[in-house]
């Protein structure tokens, strides 16, 4: 889905300037537990932006806020530079945004052509199938599975297929290379670089972390719900920038 498309499927103009996904001073909680604190991100139209930070310090969350899964409890959500806080997932999801949560987000009971055409957005089953399977020539060979009996790198394959067939402009990725093999893994860092090609404005979170940042052009870190780093990815993976925000012992 190209800028302006989104823009008009938000109902506004499409600028230069603004950025594909914004969160602007955005908290959230769970209950009385403040897990976002004041967290302001951008995605600029057609680039990568890594998040990364240690376990629990809210990446998942900030990902589900921008989706509209979670209501902030404060702070704005833009697409294209319009506010969108209120507006549902589904909703957003039209306007261009995909997000492919942590944990495999495929119809278990469906078979793999059924996920991919429920993902579509031509509708057109034979050019949804060459798509997904052009990408993901493995889903190709199991088109009249069950998604629940697939492997799980397959399940993830086929969760990312979103990315393609939805022809999102936005895309958020929780954890992609979670429990995957070596060589899945390396499958799916390929499949982000492709996306990038494509023009998608990609945030991305992987625990993989010095993986992602070689894929990315901008890159935040949070700690404890804050942003604590925000700048190029290059910048944080040179001169011991990553070791003092997130730590020894990250690959
Ligand atoms: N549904 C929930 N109810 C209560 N607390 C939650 C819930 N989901 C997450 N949390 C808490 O919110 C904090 C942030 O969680 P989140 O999943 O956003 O972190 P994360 O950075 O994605 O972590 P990880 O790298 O471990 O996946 C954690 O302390 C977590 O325990």
């Amino acid at each position: 889905m190209t800028d302006q498309r989104t823009a008009a499927a938000m109902g506004t103009v499409a600028t230069a300037e603004a950025p594909a996904l914004e969160l602007r001073g955005v908290s959230a909680s769970y209950g009385q537990t403040a897990v976002l604190r004041d967290v302001s991100l951008r995605v600029a139209p057609g680039s990568v932006t890594a998040l990364i930070g240690p376990n629990g310090a809210g990446k998942t969350t900030s990902l589900r806020v921008a989706s509209g899964l979670m209501r902030p409890s404060s702070g704005q959500v833009l697409l294209y530079g319009t506010d969108v806080t209120r507006r549902p997932p589904a909703r957003r999801a039209k306007g261009g945004l995909c997000h492919v949560p942590e944990g495999r987000g495929v119809y278990r009971n469906l078979t793999v052509r059924e996920n991919l055409l429920m993902q579509s957005a031509s509708g057109d089953p034979g050019e949804t199938i060459d798509i997904a399977t052009g990408v993901f020539p493995r889903l190709g060979e199991r088109l009249s599975q069950k998604a629940g009996t697939l492997s799980g790198g397959e399940q993830q394959m086929l969760a990312l297929s979103a990315a393609y067939v939805a022809e999102p402009s936005v895309v958020l990725v929780d954890e992609p290379s979670l429990g995957l093999a070596p060589i899945i893994v390396d499958t799916v860092f390929e499949f982000l670089k492709t996306l990038r090609t494509k023009g998608v404005a990609l945030l991305c979170v992987d625990q993989y972390a010095l993986r992602t940042l070689a894929i990315a052009d901008h890159a935040y870190v949070l700690r404890r719900g804050e942003i604590v780093y925000d700048g190029a990815a290059a910048g944080l993976v040179e001169d011991n920038m990553f070791e003092k925000y997130i730590g020894e012992g990250t690959h």
